[in-house]
Protein backbone atom coordinates (compact mmCIF):
# COMPACT_ATOMS: atom_id res chain seq x y z
CA UNK A 1 0.00 0.00 0.00
CA UNK A 2 1.34 3.72 -0.42
CA UNK A 3 1.91 5.23 2.57
CA UNK A 4 1.70 9.17 1.02
CA UNK A 5 0.55 9.29 -2.43
CA UNK A 6 0.32 13.33 -4.28
CA UNK A 7 -0.59 14.12 -7.16
CA UNK A 8 -0.04 17.57 -8.83
CA UNK A 9 0.17 19.00 -5.72
CA UNK A 10 0.21 22.38 -4.75
CA UNK A 11 0.60 24.18 -1.25
CA UNK A 12 -0.22 27.74 -1.28
CA UNK A 13 0.26 30.40 1.62
CA UNK A 14 -3.22 32.95 1.03
CA UNK A 15 -3.56 31.86 -2.22
CA UNK A 16 0.05 32.46 -3.39
CA UNK A 17 2.01 28.98 -4.20
CA UNK A 18 5.21 27.93 -1.88
CA UNK A 19 5.09 24.44 -3.64
CA UNK A 20 3.98 23.39 -7.05
CA UNK A 21 3.00 20.83 -8.90
CA UNK A 22 4.46 17.97 -6.82
CA UNK A 23 3.76 14.66 -8.03
CA UNK A 24 5.08 11.21 -6.05
CA UNK A 25 4.35 8.40 -4.19
CA UNK A 26 6.16 6.70 -1.27
CA UNK A 27 5.75 2.56 -0.44
CA UNK A 28 4.92 1.80 3.04
CA UNK A 29 8.33 1.00 4.80
CA UNK A 30 9.73 3.80 3.19
CA UNK A 31 12.21 6.46 3.81
CA UNK A 32 11.92 9.58 2.12
CA UNK A 33 14.78 12.00 2.22
CA UNK A 34 13.29 15.51 1.27
CA UNK A 35 16.15 17.82 0.26
CA UNK A 36 16.21 21.82 -0.72
CA UNK A 37 17.62 24.66 0.13
CA UNK A 38 16.24 27.15 2.74
CA UNK A 39 12.60 28.33 1.64
CA UNK A 40 12.19 25.11 -1.02
CA UNK A 41 8.89 24.28 1.14
CA UNK A 42 10.31 21.05 2.66
CA UNK A 43 8.69 22.17 6.01
CA UNK A 44 5.39 23.03 3.88
CA UNK A 45 5.36 19.55 2.48
CA UNK A 46 5.98 17.61 6.02
CA UNK A 47 3.03 20.38 7.55
CA UNK A 48 0.59 19.72 4.91
CA UNK A 49 1.33 15.94 4.90
CA UNK A 50 0.64 16.22 8.41
CA UNK A 51 -2.66 18.29 8.24
CA UNK A 52 -1.05 20.99 9.93
CA UNK A 53 -1.04 23.20 7.25
CA UNK A 54 -4.74 22.46 5.00
CA UNK A 55 -4.39 24.82 1.51
CA UNK A 56 -3.68 23.38 -1.08
CA UNK A 57 -4.82 21.74 -4.49
CA UNK A 58 -4.36 18.42 -6.46
CA UNK A 59 -4.55 14.92 -4.46
CA UNK A 60 -2.98 14.46 -1.09
CA UNK A 61 -3.33 10.95 0.50
CA UNK A 62 -1.53 9.40 3.59
CA UNK A 63 -2.48 5.78 4.01
CA UNK A 64 -5.09 6.18 0.99
CA UNK A 65 -7.37 8.76 3.45
CA UNK A 66 -6.96 12.76 3.35
CA UNK A 67 -3.99 13.81 5.69
CA UNK A 68 -7.08 15.43 8.36
CA UNK A 69 -8.69 11.73 8.50
CA UNK A 70 -5.17 10.37 9.23
CA UNK A 71 -3.49 12.01 12.20
CA UNK A 72 -3.75 9.29 14.43
CA UNK A 73 -1.53 7.46 11.97
CA UNK A 74 1.23 10.06 12.08
CA UNK A 75 3.87 10.98 14.32
CA UNK A 76 5.34 14.07 13.70
CA UNK A 77 8.89 15.66 14.89
CA UNK A 78 8.74 19.25 14.37
CA UNK A 79 11.99 21.29 13.62
CA UNK A 80 12.28 23.06 17.16
CA UNK A 81 10.10 21.15 19.86
CA UNK A 82 7.75 23.74 22.26
CA UNK A 83 8.71 22.51 25.18
CA UNK A 84 9.08 24.99 28.20
CA UNK A 85 12.42 23.64 29.25
CA UNK A 86 11.96 25.74 32.57
CA UNK A 87 9.73 22.81 33.61
CA UNK A 88 11.61 20.25 34.97
CA UNK A 89 10.35 17.46 33.42
CA UNK A 90 12.38 14.17 33.46
CA UNK A 91 13.57 12.22 29.60
CA UNK A 92 10.79 9.84 30.92
CA UNK A 93 8.05 12.32 30.87
CA UNK A 94 8.59 14.00 28.23
CA UNK A 95 7.95 10.45 25.93
CA UNK A 96 5.31 9.69 28.33
CA UNK A 97 3.49 13.23 27.47
CA UNK A 98 3.82 11.59 23.48
CA UNK A 99 0.97 9.28 24.83
CA UNK A 100 -0.67 10.94 27.24
CA UNK A 101 -1.55 13.98 24.25
CA UNK A 102 -2.87 11.15 21.97
CA UNK A 103 -5.83 11.22 24.53
CA UNK A 104 -7.01 14.34 23.52
CA UNK A 105 -6.10 16.27 27.10
CA UNK A 106 -2.83 16.79 29.44
CA UNK A 107 -3.43 14.49 32.74
CA UNK A 108 -1.67 15.84 35.19
CA UNK A 109 -0.81 12.10 37.00
CA UNK A 110 0.74 9.92 33.92
CA UNK A 111 -0.70 6.39 34.21
CA UNK A 112 1.36 3.20 34.89
CA UNK A 113 0.92 1.95 31.67
CA UNK A 114 1.73 4.74 29.62
CA UNK A 115 5.40 5.28 32.04
CA UNK A 116 5.90 1.61 31.15
CA UNK A 117 5.19 2.01 27.44
CA UNK A 118 7.55 5.09 27.47
CA UNK A 119 10.19 3.13 29.80
CA UNK A 120 10.43 0.56 26.55
CA UNK A 121 10.45 3.05 24.06
CA UNK A 122 13.27 5.33 26.05
CA UNK A 123 15.21 2.03 25.80
CA UNK A 124 14.51 1.46 22.19
CA UNK A 125 16.05 4.82 21.21
CA UNK A 126 18.97 3.44 23.82
CA UNK A 127 18.47 6.20 26.36
CA UNK A 128 17.22 4.04 29.18
CA UNK A 129 19.54 5.01 31.40
CA UNK A 130 19.37 8.50 31.72
CA UNK A 131 15.00 8.25 31.80
CA UNK A 132 15.49 10.26 35.29
CA UNK A 133 17.41 13.05 34.20
CA UNK A 134 16.01 15.99 33.43
CA UNK A 135 15.24 17.42 29.67
CA UNK A 136 17.27 20.31 29.83
CA UNK A 137 20.06 18.63 31.15
CA UNK A 138 20.25 16.19 28.49
CA UNK A 139 22.73 16.73 24.75
CA UNK A 140 21.47 17.68 22.03
CA UNK A 141 21.61 14.61 20.52
CA UNK A 142 19.84 12.50 23.34
CA UNK A 143 17.34 15.22 23.42
CA UNK A 144 16.56 14.54 19.51
CA UNK A 145 16.16 10.92 20.72
CA UNK A 146 13.70 11.72 23.56
CA UNK A 147 11.56 13.44 21.28
CA UNK A 148 11.86 10.71 18.61
CA UNK A 149 10.78 8.42 21.61
CA UNK A 150 8.06 10.60 22.34
CA UNK A 151 6.65 10.35 18.52
CA UNK A 152 6.74 6.41 18.57
CA UNK A 153 4.33 6.46 22.04
CA UNK A 154 1.88 6.79 19.63
CA UNK A 155 2.65 3.94 17.38
CA UNK A 156 2.76 6.02 14.30
CA UNK A 157 2.54 4.16 10.77
CA UNK A 158 4.13 7.18 9.36
CA UNK A 159 6.91 9.73 11.17
CA UNK A 160 7.30 13.19 9.71
CA UNK A 161 10.70 14.57 10.59
CA UNK A 162 11.47 18.18 10.20
CA UNK A 163 15.36 18.69 10.24
CA UNK A 164 16.25 15.70 12.93
CA UNK A 165 20.34 16.57 12.46
CA UNK A 166 20.45 20.18 12.77
CA UNK A 167 22.15 22.08 15.47
CA UNK A 168 23.87 18.18 15.84
CA UNK A 169 27.81 18.08 16.17
CA UNK A 170 29.04 14.99 14.26
CA UNK A 171 28.59 12.31 16.33
CA UNK A 172 25.38 13.37 17.92
CA UNK A 173 24.15 13.26 14.28
CA UNK A 174 25.03 9.58 13.86
CA UNK A 175 23.51 8.79 16.73
CA UNK A 176 20.06 10.41 15.97
CA UNK A 177 20.58 8.65 12.27
CA UNK A 178 21.54 5.28 13.60
CA UNK A 179 18.28 5.51 15.75
CA UNK A 180 16.37 6.32 12.73
CA UNK A 181 17.56 3.43 10.93
CA UNK A 182 15.97 1.35 14.00
CA UNK A 183 12.83 2.58 13.71
CA UNK A 184 13.09 1.64 9.82
CA UNK A 185 14.68 -2.11 10.46
CA UNK A 186 13.18 -3.07 13.84
CA UNK A 187 9.47 -1.24 13.46
CA UNK A 188 9.27 -0.81 9.85
CA UNK A 189 7.81 2.66 10.09
CA UNK A 190 6.93 4.55 6.68
CA UNK A 191 9.22 8.21 7.35
CA UNK A 192 9.66 11.19 5.60
CA UNK A 193 12.87 13.23 6.86
CA UNK A 194 13.72 16.57 5.37
CA UNK A 195 17.17 17.75 5.53
CA UNK A 196 20.14 20.01 4.28
CA UNK A 197 22.60 17.48 4.79
CA UNK A 198 21.98 14.23 2.96
CA UNK A 199 24.87 12.49 3.94
CA UNK A 200 24.71 11.54 7.46
CA UNK A 201 21.30 9.90 5.90
CA UNK A 202 22.03 7.98 2.73
CA UNK A 203 22.14 4.87 4.28
CA UNK A 204 18.11 5.06 5.75
CA UNK A 205 16.75 6.38 2.79
CA UNK A 206 14.80 4.51 0.15
CA UNK A 207 13.74 7.47 -1.66
CA UNK A 208 15.13 11.01 -2.01
CA UNK A 209 13.22 14.07 -3.27
CA UNK A 210 15.01 17.43 -4.31
CA UNK A 211 12.68 20.32 -4.29
CA UNK A 212 12.49 24.12 -4.98
CA UNK A 213 9.65 25.28 -4.96
CA UNK A 214 8.68 22.69 -7.06
CA UNK A 215 9.48 18.97 -7.71
CA UNK A 216 13.14 19.04 -9.30
CA UNK A 217 13.77 15.12 -8.84
CA UNK A 218 12.38 12.23 -7.28
CA UNK A 219 13.40 8.78 -6.85
CA UNK A 220 15.58 6.37 -6.02
CA UNK A 221 19.35 8.12 -3.98
CA UNK A 222 21.68 7.31 -6.90
CA UNK A 223 19.50 8.72 -9.44
CA UNK A 224 18.43 11.32 -7.93
CA UNK A 225 22.04 12.69 -6.20
CA UNK A 226 23.65 13.18 -9.78
CA UNK A 227 25.94 16.34 -10.56
CA UNK A 228 23.82 17.68 -13.21
CA UNK A 229 20.64 17.73 -10.92
CA UNK A 230 22.19 19.23 -7.99
CA UNK A 231 23.86 21.74 -9.60
CA UNK A 232 20.77 23.04 -11.42
CA UNK A 233 19.41 23.86 -7.65
CA UNK A 234 22.76 24.32 -5.43
CA UNK A 235 24.96 26.24 -8.59
CA UNK A 236 27.83 24.94 -10.35
CA UNK A 237 30.16 24.28 -7.02
CA UNK A 238 27.97 21.77 -5.91
CA UNK A 239 28.86 17.61 -6.53
CA UNK A 240 28.20 14.37 -5.92
CA UNK A 241 31.70 12.37 -5.26
CA UNK A 242 31.48 8.37 -4.74
CA UNK A 243 33.74 7.93 -1.74
CA UNK A 244 34.15 4.03 -0.97
CA UNK A 245 31.60 2.98 -2.81
CA UNK A 246 29.16 5.03 -1.20
CA UNK A 247 27.59 8.78 -2.50
CA UNK A 248 28.68 12.40 -0.79
CA UNK A 249 26.74 15.08 -1.75
CA UNK A 250 28.53 18.56 -1.42
CA UNK A 251 26.20 21.12 -1.68
CA UNK A 252 27.26 23.72 0.05
CA UNK A 253 24.05 25.03 1.48
CA UNK A 254 23.79 26.05 5.29
CA UNK A 255 20.91 25.29 7.64
CA UNK A 256 19.20 28.20 9.03
CA UNK A 257 17.37 27.25 12.20
CA UNK A 258 13.69 27.87 12.50
CA UNK A 259 11.27 27.53 15.55
CA UNK A 260 8.31 26.21 15.41
CA UNK A 261 6.11 23.75 13.02
CA UNK A 262 3.42 22.29 15.46
CA UNK A 263 3.09 19.57 17.29
CA UNK A 264 1.13 16.08 16.82
N1 LIG B 1 3.11 30.54 7.54
C1 LIG B 1 3.56 31.00 6.38
N2 LIG B 1 2.94 32.01 5.73
C2 LIG B 1 3.39 32.48 4.56
N3 LIG B 1 4.46 31.97 3.90
C3 LIG B 1 5.11 30.97 4.48
C4 LIG B 1 4.71 30.43 5.73
N4 LIG B 1 5.54 29.40 6.06
C5 LIG B 1 6.43 29.33 5.04
N5 LIG B 1 6.18 30.25 4.10
C6 LIG B 1 6.92 30.46 2.84
O1 LIG B 1 6.86 29.25 2.10
C7 LIG B 1 8.11 29.01 1.47
C8 LIG B 1 8.65 27.65 1.87
O2 LIG B 1 8.99 27.70 3.25
P1 LIG B 1 9.42 26.38 4.06
O3 LIG B 1 9.60 26.78 5.48
O4 LIG B 1 8.49 25.30 3.77
O5 LIG B 1 10.83 26.07 3.38
P2 LIG B 1 11.94 25.04 3.87
O6 LIG B 1 12.41 24.32 2.66
O7 LIG B 1 11.43 24.21 5.00
O8 LIG B 1 13.06 26.03 4.37
P3 LIG B 1 14.17 25.83 5.53
O9 LIG B 1 15.19 24.92 4.93
O10 LIG B 1 14.68 27.20 5.71
O11 LIG B 1 13.53 25.26 6.74
C9 LIG B 1 9.03 30.16 1.85
O12 LIG B 1 9.00 31.13 0.82
C10 LIG B 1 8.39 30.70 3.11
O13 LIG B 1 8.64 32.08 3.25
Amino acid sequence: MNAVTAENLTILYDGKPALEGVTFSLEEGETLLLLGPNGAGKTTLLRTIACFHREYTGDLYVFGRKPCRARELIGYVPQSHSLNERVPLTALEVVAMGGIYRRGFAHFKIPRETLLKAEEVLGFVGLGSVKDRLFRELSGGQKQRVLLARALMGDPKLLLLDEPLSALDPSARAEVAAVLNKIKRERGITMVITTHDINPLLEVGDRVMLINKRLIAFGRPEEVLQDSIIKSVYGPLARVVPVGGKLFCITGDVHIHKRGGGEL
